[in-house]
């Protein structure tokens, strides 16, 4: 499967956010978007799950044009920044809602079995956040859609959702997006910076501190 987006506009109010963006999307492939605070990313990732209607979008899909949103599909799961899930849900019960394996997820995270019984609102904020993102990236969907699925996680549960991320991604398109960017020029095949309202695809890593995206000497020549 083939995603595209482009012809975006997206203002609020006379506030221009969004103009001049293109992103292609592939199964096989985690398509990684980075961009100062403010740029649009969220906003983008929001577009493509259809929620954020801007003035303007065409999204395709095998080159047609898909015209209701998304999330009406069954084909799209989507990350957001904040946590999604009701406060008062066990754990348990959200891996049933989600249908997605425990055991799997005990396979891959087995110090969470703790938490089987316990409701999401009794976690840590990185806790949930692993439970929420795994959910995410299992689910049977064939677009996964990732805003910042790394900025709470410990270093060793960042490592385990990366692995997820490979796993998935054979059978997936992914979009991710975060400011941990080390994370995200790892895991992912193309790299699109949005910059003054336009996506550019990073064909060489040292473009990232040529668009002052970073400062110089991050990236090692
Ligand atoms: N509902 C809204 N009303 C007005 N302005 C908004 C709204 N949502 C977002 N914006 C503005 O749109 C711009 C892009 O926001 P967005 O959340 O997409 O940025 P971002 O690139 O994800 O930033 P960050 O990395 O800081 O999370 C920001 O300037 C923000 O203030």
């Amino acid at each position: 499967m083939i995603l595209e987006i482009d012809n975006v506009e997206l203002y609020f109010k006379e506030k221009r956010i969004l103009n001049g963006i293109y992103l292609k999307v592939e199964t096989g492939k985690v398509t990684g978007i980075l961009g100062s605070n403010g740029c649009g990313k969220s906003c983008l990732i929001n577009i493509i799950f259809g929620e954020l209607k801007p003035k303007y979008k065409l999204i395709r899909i095998d080159n047609k044009p898909i015209l209701k949103p998304l999330y009406q599909t069954k084909l799209v799961a989507y990350l957001p920044q904040y946590h999604f899930i009701p406060n008062r849900m066990k754990v348990k019960t959200v891996f049933k809602l989600f249908k997605v394996s425990w055991e799997s997820f005990m396979s891959d995270f087995e110090s969470f079995s703790i938490f089987k019984n316990t409701n999401l609102n009794k976690l840590s904020g990185g806790e949930r956040r692993v439970i929420e993102t795994y959910i995410i990236l299992k689910s049977e969907r064939k677009i996964v859609l990732l805003d910042e699925p790394f900025s709470h996680l410990a270093p060793l549960n960042i490592d385990k959702v990366k692995a997820v991320i490979s796993e998935e991604k054979q059978r997936k398109a992914i979009i991710t997006t975060d400011h941990l960017y080390r994370h995200i020029i790892d895991t992912s095949d193309n790299i699109y910076l949005i910059k003054n309202g336009h996506t550019k695809l990073i064909n060489n890593l040292t473009e990232l501190e040529d668009y002052n995206y970073l400062s110089q000497g991050n990236i090692i020549k």
